[in-house]
Parts: C-alpha cells; sequence; structure tokens
C-alpha cells in the first residue's frame, strides 16, 4: 500500500513538472492536492492496520495467557484429586470430590455388617530402632521402615487385592481391611465363600507380607518378623477432620483384630474361634493356641493360622516359617 501511494505521488509530481514545463497552461495544484490526500489516506490505513494487528497480537497474547492458565488449574486440580485419592480409599475421595467445600466439614461416615480387619506388626523392629551416630540419628532405620511399608503398599495395587484397604500405619504396625466397599451387594442367605472372599483374601495379602518382609530380611541381613491378627465383623468407618482428613475404622471388630496382633506370636497370625469357622471355608488350616484373655472380653479361644489345605506343600512351606518363628515369640 505504501508502495502503491509513493509511486502515485512520484507519477502526480511528474505530471506537475511536466505541464509547469511544457505546457503554457496555468499551474494546477489538483495533482499536489490529490497526492496529500492520497498519502494521508495511506497513512490513515497503515495506522488503522498496525492498531488491528496490534489489537490481534494482544487478543492472541491473552488468549494464550487463559489457555496456560486454564491448563495449570486444570493440573493442580488432577494433582489434588491424585492426593485425595492417595489419602482416602476411592469410594470416599469420589464422595469428597464430588461435594461442595462448605460441606467438607460434614461427618463422612458408614456402617459395615462384614469386614476384614488385618494389624501386622514387626515386635522386633523397637529393639532395631535406636537414635545414634551410626545410624543417622535413627534416620536409617526410618529409611528402612519407609521401605517395608512401601513394600506391603506396593502389594495392594495388585488386583487381586482391590477389595483390601490400607487403614494406616501405627510405628511399625501395619492395619488394613477388607470388604470396604458399599457397592458390594451379598445377602445374608449368599454362601460364606461369597460373602467373606474378601476375608479369604485378607490372609492371602498377610502371607503376601510375610514373602515381602522375607525378601526384605533377605537383601538387607535382617531378621524381621510378623506378628500378625485378625478378626472379622461389623464397624463403623468415617473419615475424620476437614484439612487432614483421616480414613480410619472403629468398632469392637477393630479391638479384637488389635488384641489378636498385640497378644499373637511373632511369625504368626491370630484369629479368633469365629474367624476360624468361616476362613476353614475356604480351606484355611488352624492349629489351637487356647484361651487368652482379652482386655474387656474376658478370655477368648483363638487360633494360629497354619496354612491353606488346598496345597500341602504350602502348608508345610508356612508351617516351618511358624515353627521357626516360635524361638522368637513375643506376647
Ligand atoms: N482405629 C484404630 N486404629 C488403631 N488401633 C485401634 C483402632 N481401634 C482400636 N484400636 C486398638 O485396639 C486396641 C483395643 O482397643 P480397646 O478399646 O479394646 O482398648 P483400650 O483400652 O482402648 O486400649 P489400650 O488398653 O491399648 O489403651 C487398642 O490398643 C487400640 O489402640
Amino acid at each position: 500500500m505504501v508502495v502503491v501511494a509513493a509511486v502515485q505521488c512520484c507519477m502526480n509530481l511528474m505530471m506537475l513538472w511536466k505541464l509547469q514545463h511544457n505546457s503554457d497552461q496555468g499551474y494546477t495544484w489538483e495533482p499536489v492536492c490529490l497526492s496529500v490526500e492520497l498519502s494521508l489516506f495511506t497513512l490513515l490505513l497503515i495506522t488503522l492496520n498496525r492498531q488491528t494487528e496490534k489489537t490481534s497480537r494482544l487478543l492472541y497474547l491473552w488468549r494464550r495467557e487463559v489457555e496456560e492458565q486454564r491448563e495449570r488449574a486444570a493440573d493442580i486440580r488432577q494433582r489434588n484429586e491424585a492426593l485425595v485419592y492417595n489419602i482416602l480409599p476411592q469410594h470416599v475421595a469420589t464422595h469428597f470430590m464430588g461435594i461442595r467445600r462448605k460441606k467438607h466439614e460434614e461427618l463422612y461416615s458408614q456402617s459395615y455388617e462384614e469386614i476384614g480387619v488385618l494389624f501386622a506388626s514387626m515386635p522386633n523392629f523397637s529393639d532395631f530402632y535406636s537414635e545414634e551416630s551410626v545410624n543417622n540419628q535413627g534416620l536409617e532405620c526410618l529409611r528402612f521402615l519407609n521401605e517395608v511399608i512401601s513394600d506391603f503398599d506396593q502389594l495392594l495395587e495388585a488386583t487381586q487385592f482391590h477389595d483390601i484397604i490400607k487403614i494406616k500405619t501405627i510405628g511399625s504396625t501395619y492395619m488394613a481391611a477388607s470388604g470396604l466397599n458399599p457397592s458390594r451387594q451379598v445377602k445374608e442367605d449368599d454362601p460364606v465363600k461369597v460373602r467373606w472372599a474378601h476375608l479369604a483374601l485378607l490372609v492371602d495379602f498377610a502371607f503376601e507380607l510375610v514373602r515381602a518382609l522375607q525378601s526384605i530380611n533377605e537383601q538387607s541381613f535382617n531378621h524381621f518378623v510378623l506378628r500378625m491378627g485378625i478378626n472379622h465383623g461389623p464397624i463403623t468407618a468415617g473419615v475424620i477432620g476437614a484439612r487432614k482428613p483421616h480414613y480410619d475404622i472403629w468398632g469392637n471388630t477393630v479391638n479384637v483384630a488389635s488384641r489378636m496382633e498385640s497378644t499373637g506370636k511373632a511369625g504368626c497370625i491370630q484369629v479368633t474361634e469365629e474367624t476360624t469357622k468361616i476362613l476353614q471355608h475356604f480351606g484355611y488350616v488352624f492349629e489351637q493356641r487356647g484361651l487368652i484373655a482379652v482386655k474387656g472380653k474376658g478370655e477368648l479361644m483363638t487360633y494360629y493360622l497354619v496354612g491353606k489345605a488346598a496345597s500341602p506343600q504350602q502348608v508345610n512351606g508356612e508351617s516351618l516359617d511358624y515353627s521357626r518363628a516360635d524361638d522368637e515369640t513375643k506376647t
């Protein structure tokens, strides 16, 4: 456009110069006016063009910024979601993600009738833990514990254990529960093997914990043993706290499961008589321990789980492990 205007101006000026020299007619200002008008018009167009370009560039930058902000917000939301889903069981996290902020302080609780509860502790971990300069004021012990717990957590990622939820760790004690799924639809007249399939899975998970710890022991030249207790029954689950929510379970079933662990034997899984009756349907084999005094419950007949009858070899294997652990008994 500038070029066209310039050419036009030059042509006008040349015409004017020719007219001045070749013609006798008087001097005319028409081409000059035209040139000036054209130049002004061109200038106006250039300014307008520049303004439009500037505006569209600005718009483009704004749009890009908005897009980036939207992406950042989506990313943060995704991370927050992942965090919530890591802290809380999936169905609870879904519940919290779906409600409005102001309702977050409301108590979330859910009652379950048929749940399995597992406590697994490392009774000899407290002997191992010490705050000395040789282990960096206890940091190395915590690093080891972190490795063990992380390996236990990893086991829960296997699809076969999808019905098991880690509740928490209390020191070196790992607490997990099975059957905490509100969408699970079982009827009272369903066969035991259907209703309590998750409890059998919890036992399998307990065996996996033993294997995982054995493998860590082999790598680290340690001799940690698990002392476990399992119980089943009704519980109440809920989330405590709004800022740092914690999912937990409460009830007599949990208390007894904890007692089964604390009064148990290193290398053994102690269960109540009622729990053996269910697990026997799945082929698990038990050894009677006898009556033990449980605070607030009187004397309870308890059993040690020795293996699974379906595979005799495995039963022998598990029994061997337990008898080895007898030497390290700590009740
Ligand atoms: N949600 C839970 N998380 C961790 N431990 C639990 C939970 N619920 C119960 N327990 C444990 O179960 C055990 C038995 O509980 P119970 O209420 O029968 O006795 P207690 O008098 O509270 O326990 P303690 O004698 O150990 O103080 C307790 O050691 C308690 O820590």
